[in-house]
Order: structure tokens, then sequence, then C-alpha cells
């Protein structure tokens, strides 16, 4: 099968071996029949074009080797193809790895490609004042999206995964966060409203870092996204959100509520309110995020899992 790996220099940790653990997954990957040709994404964003450019070059597979926000560029260069994505992980959380159960030791997640299976999952789609762009784990905007919009001036080569909740604690302090409309259409028809001052879609039951529990409930699959409304004050309201779900008590939480949607939109903010998808900033409100069960792509996954 003829691909293209894409492996992002700037994610996770163990930076300075990446070039060599590269070429041990290249080498891997080559032995169990892949025809790869092996490229390093060359800023943000830059793998969704890099993809597409050998999808048209005739590559069937594209492995995406990094973390969520890695995954999360080259998904936009993959939907509309027939190729498709598998993922090897190279980042900090690696979530959609946790969920679909891919080693997360890059070499033997190489190794396991030696068989494999096809999985067609359906993508989600945000729509935000900066466009539109398709996620595979969660979307949402609020005091996530300001985190995002916040971590893209920050030199992510120092960044660990405390400095995600050193510089959430600093936003939620700051203050600022004011309520939105959030409607929503649910899995089963009905629809509702209500004012937020974030609104989270999740897709994936882990998210690993630093806030276990917090997505609990929500499945990888087409037919529905979790969403966790948070009321406002944000100071008390979000913090409380993250003790409530360690505790796993978060349905005793008054100042939260969870629906099982298949879309929904977030308006009427006073101010920029900020979206992320993927753990990637995406834009600002008015944003609609919905399931798009009409639009697969392919995962490419070990089968021996
Ligand atoms: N060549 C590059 N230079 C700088 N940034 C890049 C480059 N390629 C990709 N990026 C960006 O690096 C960021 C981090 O990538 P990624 O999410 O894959 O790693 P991570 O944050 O360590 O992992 P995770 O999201 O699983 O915690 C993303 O925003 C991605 O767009």
């Amino acid at each position: 099968m003829r691909g293209l790996l894409l492996y992002n220099p700037q994610a996770g940790r163990n930076r300075s071996a990446r070039e060599a653990t590269v070429q041990q997954i290249a080498s891997l990957l080559r032995g169990h029949g892949y025809e790869l040709t092996v490229t390093a994404t060359t800023h943000r964003g830059s793998a969704g074009d890099q993809a597409r450019s050998a999808i048209a070059e005739r590559a069937e597979v594209i492995f995406a080797c990094g973390g969520d926000g890695t995954v999360h560029d080259v998904l936009q260069g993959i939907v509309g193809t027939s190729a498709k994505l598998a993922i090897i992980p190279l980042g900090s959380a690696n979530a959609l790895c946790r969920e679909l159960s891919i080693p997360l030791n890059p070499l033997r997640a190489a190794a396991a490609y030696a068989a494999r299976r096809e999985r067609r999952v359906a993508v989600g789609q945000c729509v935000t004042t900066s466009g539109e762009r398709y996620f595979l784990t969660m979307a949402g905007s609020g005091p996530d999206g300001a985190l995002m919009y916040r971590m893209l001036t920050i030199n992510r080569s120092f960044v660990g995964r405390w400095a995600y909740l050193w510089h959430a604690l600093r936003l939620l302090l700051r203050g600022g966060f004011r309520p939105f409309r959030v409607q929503w259409k649910g899995a089963d028809g009905t629809e509702g409203t209500a004012e937020a001052v974030s609104a989270m879609a999740l897709r994936i039951g882990d998210l690993g870092g630093i806030f276990p529990g917090v997505a609990r409930g929500a499945t990888f699959n087409d037919e529905s996204m979790r969403l966790v409304l948070v009321k406002a004050p944000a100071l008390l309201a979000m913090p409380l959100w993250f003790l409530s779900s360690w505790l796993r008590l978060e349905r005793w939480n008054p100042l939260l509520s969870r629906h099982d949607v298949v879309s929904f939109t977030c308006d009427g903010a006073v101010g920029r309110t900020h979206v992320q998808a993927d753990g990637e900033w995406v834009g600002c409100l008015p944003a609609m995020i919905q399931l798009r069960s009409s639009r697969t792509i392919t995962l490419l996954l070990p089968t021996t899992l």
C-alpha cells in the first residue's frame, strides 16, 4: 500500500530522538509492505495540505505521527478522499489512540500495523468565524477554546501537561467568560436551548492528561456526541466540573448538564468567545458543530487489537 508518513517534529516529548524514532517506525512499516515516503510537517496546520498533495500523487494511506493535533491537521486533507488515515502516537495525550486501543508506544504501534483492519467513521464538523474544520475527538467553545487560543502563542517546546493547567487557572482567574446561547438537536430528535459558559461536545470517553473523567460517558460512534454544558459563573463552575468528574459525582453537580446530541449551535456571546476542535483553536463564535454521519473517513487500524 502506497503512503505518506507525516510526522510532527514539535509533538510530544523525546524530540531529540525524534528523527531516529521516525526512521525506526518507517522501517517497521516498510517491513510490513507499506511503500512509504517520510516527511516532517513544516508548521501548525501544514499536514492537511501535505496529505492532500500526497493523495493527489496517489498515496492510499497517510500515517499521522504525532498527537491529536497532528491527526486533526491530517484529517483536514483526508476528508472527501478515498485515502485512509493511520495513526502512530508521538504526542502528549494521544487521546484518539487510547480510544482506538492503538499501542501508546510508537514502535509497538508500528509493529502492530503488520496486520490491519479498516473502520469507517463519521467526522464531526465545526463551522466558526474562521471557516470549516473537521474533527474526530471533541469540539467546544468557552474556556477550552480560550485555552487553545492562548496556547497558540506559547512555545510548545516548553509546554508540559501541567502548563495547560497553569494557563487554564490564569484564564479562569482573569475572568471574562460570559454566558452564550446553546441550541442543540438530540440524538433522539428532541431539541433544547440553554445558556452556558462552556459547551463541549465529546466523542471519546478518555481525554487523557490532567482532567480525568470529564469525558466519561462519551463513546466514539457515528450517531451522537456527548454535549456537556457548564452554567455561569465560570470561576466556580469549571473547577466544580473537574472536581465532580474526578469524584464521579457529576450527576449531582447542579451547574452541569449533559445531552447526547447530533448537532448544536453557540451564539449570542458578548465579546470574543473561542472555539476548539480536537484541542486546536479553530475560530470564534458564532459556531455550528455537528456530527456528519454521511461524511466518513476510513481509519486503518492494527487488527491484533
Ligand atoms: N512543524 C511544526 N512546527 C510547529 N508546530 C507544528 C508543526 N506541525 C504541527 N504542529 C502543531 O503542533 C501542535 C501540537 O501537535 P500535537 O497535538 O500533534 O502534539 P501534542 O500536543 O504533543 O499531542 P496531544 O495533542 O496528543 O497532546 C499542533 O497545533 C500542530 O498543528
